[in-house]
């Protein structure tokens, strides 16, 4: 599975036990410069050396080593010769298989606690006599192995076992999360005391590497990568170009008329300043002609099609379609070309967790050849910082190397489309519920209104409700925050709350504007967009809000043929989970004053502004 490695290798493999944090061992030991692969914990010793490891971390995982459905592995790997750090169930583990024996849920632990450690066993080199580290476990190891020792305890449980001698060391505790505090320092011990390592896993030594490989991979043939405009395919093109030069590489933008403000004409400027040559195809107009068909129906052109995912597959289609064209007109056959794809390394993880619950399926996909060519993932290696980190040094502009996620068919689905309010028979009801919830808090002296539209996904795509004040709630936002976490635990078709900025909403509006992608409505969200990048900008607050999306909805609030604009920003470290930015503490407060003055001043047609007060679940991050 793993390119065999030199016999100098100083890769890391974490076999991954089925816990979540195997990922974020991977993450602090590329940090700590020392290169790893996530691999199954059913990974065999033979694999292991085949491959040429210089050390193992066997992570934490739910099971337990007496459970019959206990994870498989290889017993062998302890007796490798290879250094290993066993993590909670790790530790667990390696007791278990090295003849010790483990207490079945003794004392449950979940929590940050004081243990006590060894200061002379290497694990603790430099730390005092106790650390703070995050424990979460029921079993805990009772009896050492022969030849361990306990070189730490959290109260009676075992907190950490050694045996020097074959380096074997274990921890219950979870060094690589935060909670820990001298996780870093622990971890540090292991790789570069007790296996080692240098340390030599550096940006620049990985740039070379993934420069050889893309050179070894393609050979003499050409390379295509689709630039979309973001962070990724952006970086990704800078990197080939370097790799094989301009003659075999070819670079396409699409712009389908969905782009940010610029921002087709931004990545082709900063790509051409590197000597980049990139063909940017203006198919504004082949696309919202475009249809798709569903079940033998056809739908309406995507300029009129109202419904999410029918709007996503005419984009899908078109833009395969406009791309195989493209390709075809440069008279370019699928065996001579390789297509570059900036998958990056948490895409790969998901798929290596997968392997480890025994379904590869997922896994195949990135290894899967498409209509296009060959694929190669010249990122895969990378993490989102290291990717920008990476853009720096390759000389693309800041600006660009620090855009925030934006999705493929871009403002398309940044744009609530309906020709009819969304009314059932429940809404009258569902106002009553939502206005009831309102009155429980009288110190917010909120009105609510359920609006005629729905946000979400396929999972749950129903009401978005608003709420407002005579007064801004500058003091109140958490108080407010907590009442959007309840209200869609006791409305289930409210999905999504909003607060709508400047003066209460006088009554709940029942009508909308009839809105598709037309460009009237998408100039009206490129315009207010812009406005939300520049006053990010401004205040600086472009990384630390991880992603913020902003929306066109086509209610007026009583403004004849006006719209508005919701805006979610967003905090979230793994987006698959996240929680709206607090004004006051996450947002300066000014700054929505400015927002909210210039949206309305500088975007005609638009009558309020509202911002995304809703968490992850239940939530998504996108409106559609
Ligand atoms: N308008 C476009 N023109 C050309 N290629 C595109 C366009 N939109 C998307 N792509 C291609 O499809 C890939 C996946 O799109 P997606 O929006 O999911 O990007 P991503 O994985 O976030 O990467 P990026 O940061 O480069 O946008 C992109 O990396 C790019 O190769």
């Amino acid at each position: 599975m793993c390119p065999a490695a030199p016999a100098h290798s100083e890769r890391v493999a974490i076999l991954d036990a089925g816990a979540q944090y195997g990922k974020v061992i991977d993450r602090r030991l590329r940090e700590l410069k020392v290169e790893c692969e996530l691999l199954p914990l059913h990974t065999s010793a033979e694999d292991l050396r085949r491959d040429g490891y210089a050390a193992l971390v066997v992570s934490g995982g739910g099971a337990s080593v007496y459970a019959d459905d206990a994870p498989k592995y290889d017993p062998k790997i302890f007796e490798m010769g290879l250094p290993i750090l066993g993590v909670c169930y790790g530790m667990q583990l390696m007791n278990y298989s090295c003849g010790g024996t483990v207490e079945r849920g003794a004392k449950r632990e979940d929590g940050v606690f004081d243990v006590q450690v060894e200061e002379g066993s290497t694990l603790f080199e430099g730390l005092g006599s106790s650390t703070k580290v995050l424990l979460t476990h029921g079993d805990s190891v009772d009896k050492p192995a022969d030849g361990f020792r306990i070189v730490g305890r959290s109260g009676q449980i075992v907190a950490a076992i050694e045996c020097a001698e074959r380096r074997l060391y274990g921890v219950q505790f979870h060094p690589e999360v935060d909670l820990s505090v001298d996780g870093n320092a622990i971890l540090s011990n292991f790789l570069f005391k007790v296996a080692k390592l240098s340390g030599s896993y550096t940006m620049e030594s990985r740039q070379e590497a993934a420069i050889e490989e893309i050179r070894a991979t393609v050979g003499d043939k050409k390379v295509l990568v689709l630039v979309s405009g973001g962070v990724d395919s952006s970086v990704c093109a800078a990197l080939l170009h370097k790799a094989i030069g301009p003659e075999r590489l070819i670079a396409l933008h699409i712009d389908h008329g969905f782009m940010r403000h610029e921002e087709s004409s931004g990545v082709v400027k900063a790509l051409a300043a590197l000597g980049v040559p990139i063909d940017a195809l203006d198919a504004t107009k082949d696309f919202a002609e475009a249809v798709t068909e569903v079940n033998g129906k056809t739908s309406l052109p995507l300029a009129t099609e109202c419904a999410p995912e029918l709007k996503r597959k005419i984009i899908g289609d078109t833009f395969m379609r406009v791309t195989q064209a493209m390709v075809e007109k440069k008279g370019l056959k699928a065996e001579d070309v390789y297509l570059a794809q900036g998958t990056l390394r948490p895409d790969l993880i998901e798929s290596a967790s997968t392997l480890v619950s025994s379904n590869a399926n997922v896994i195949k996909t990135h290894h899967n050849d498409t209509q296009l060519g060959r694929i190669i993932e010249p990122l895969k290696d990378y993490h989102k910082d290291e990717v920008r980190e990476l853009g720096i040094e390759l000389g693309l502009p800041a600006p660009l190397v620090w855009r925030q996620p934006f999705p493929g068919p871009g403002l398309a689905i940044r744009t609530l489309c309906a020709t009819e309010p969304y009314l059932t028979e429940e809404y009258d009801r569902s106002s009553a519920a939502l206005a009831a919830e309102c009155a429980r808090h009288p110190e917010l002296r909120l009105t609510s209104a359920l609006l005629p539209v729905r946000t979400g996904d396929g999972r749950s795509y129903s009401y978005l409700a608003a709420l407002s004040s005579d007064a801004p709630p500058d003091e109140q936002w958490e108080a407010l925050f907590t009442l959007a976490q309840e209200i869609p635990c006791h409305l289930h078709d409210v999905n999504r709350i909003v607060y709508v900025l400047g003066e209460k909403i006088a009554a709940a509006p029942k009508a909308i504007t009839p809105t598709t992608l037309t460009r009237d409505a998408l100039d009206q969200l490129r315009a207010a967009d812009h406005i939300v990048t520049q006053t990010l900008t401004k205040y600086n607050l472009l990384r630390s809000l991880a992603q913020v999306p902003v929306v066109l909805f086509p209610v007026g609030f009583g403004v004849e043929g006006a719209r508005s604009i919701g805006i979610r920003a967003f905090i979230t470290r793994d987006f698959m989970t996240g929680k709206p930015a607090l004004p006051g503490r996450d947002l300066p407060l000014e700054m929505l004053v400015e927002l909210q003055r210039r949206i309305l001043a500088e975007v005609p047609g638009i009558a309020r502004i509202a911002l995304d007060i809703t968490s992850k679940p239940p939530a998504t991050t996108e409106w559609e």
